[in-house]
């Protein structure tokens, strides 16, 4: 058989966990099934239920070696536990970089489209819930509101025209992440995902959107808080107001 030259042909998929333990053996098998070739890294903050062991298990007993995990010495949000695996991933020349929750709610089976995508030229393929052909499964309407809502924030004060910018399923080109300041990223809940959008649009990056279906966790609980909530309000006004206040320098030629 000839041998593959497309991007994602070492492509690392990034599993961020605090306490996953029962939901993170679903998904892994599930993402094998559907695309067998991948690795795998389970970035775990040393999570009180104990899924660091069972990663460990998974990890000891896949008989192609793919999974490997990362002990991280505590809770640092989800934004720091990607960018250890970024950092990890690039370091072993990687090609493309998956970011993927542990909890089922992103599907493993449409992965092998997001990498077509990054395939056919895109530096960021983002797994989205509000293009056509994708939708969102078991929320209750305020999460619906808060989700849409932030997107609809998001694109006004930035002026992009994602639909869905916080969506936390992605596949990154390797050479797009390499060239980022990991160091500058602080970004923790949500707003990891817009800040790392913002970043490659600003690099002039190709970001394209593919079509999922979101279906919520049944098991476990969302991390989510008042104070991620705050950070992606405060800091979306804040590249917003940048990038208008650079705009009017540029107009006024100064
Ligand atoms: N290592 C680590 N993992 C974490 C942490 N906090 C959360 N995670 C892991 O990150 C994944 C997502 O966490 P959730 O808490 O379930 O996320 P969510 O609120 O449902 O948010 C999801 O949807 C958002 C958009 O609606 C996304 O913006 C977000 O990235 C994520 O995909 C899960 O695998 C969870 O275990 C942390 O501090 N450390």
């Amino acid at each position: 058989m000839p041998r593959s030259t497309a991007p994602s042909e070492r492509t690392l998929v990034i599993i961020p966990t605090y306490d996953e333990r029962d939901t993170l053996p679903v998904v892994v098998e599930r993402l094998l099934a559907a695309a067998p070739d991948v690795s795998v890294l389970v970035a775990d903050d040393n999570s009180p239920d104990g899924t660091g062991e069972v990663a460990d298990r998974l990890a000891a007993e896949d008989p192609r070696g793919r999974i490997t995990v990362l002990h991280r010495k505590g809770k640092e949000g989800l934004g720091a536990a990607y960018i250890a695996g970024f950092r990890w991933g690039l370091a072993r020349d990687y090609t493309v970089l998956v970011e993927m929750d542990a909890d089922g709610s992103h599907p493993p089976e449409r992965l092998p489209a997001m990498l077509e995508a990054v395939d056919a030229g895109a530096d960021l393929a983002i797994g989205s819930r509000y293009v056509p052909g994708g939708r969102v499964v078991n929320w209750p309407w305020q999460r619906h509101v808060i989700s849409r809502g932030g997107n609809v924030y998001s694109r006004i004060m930035l002026g992009v025209g994602i639909k869905d910018i916080t969506a936390g399923y992605r596949a990154y080109r390797a050479g797009a992440l390499a060239e980022l300041d990991m160091d500058s990223i602080e970004s923790k809940g949500y707003c990891f995902q817009i800040d790392m959008t913002w970043r490659l649009l600003g690099n002039g990056r190709k970001v394209v959107e593919v079509p999922i279906t979101f279906t919520e966790r049944t098991v476990g609980h969302s991390k989510m808080s008042e104070s991620i909530f705050r950070e992606a309000a405060v800091n979306v006004a804040r590249w917003g107001w940048q990038k208008r206040r650079r705009q009017l320098r540029e107009l006024l030629g100064r």
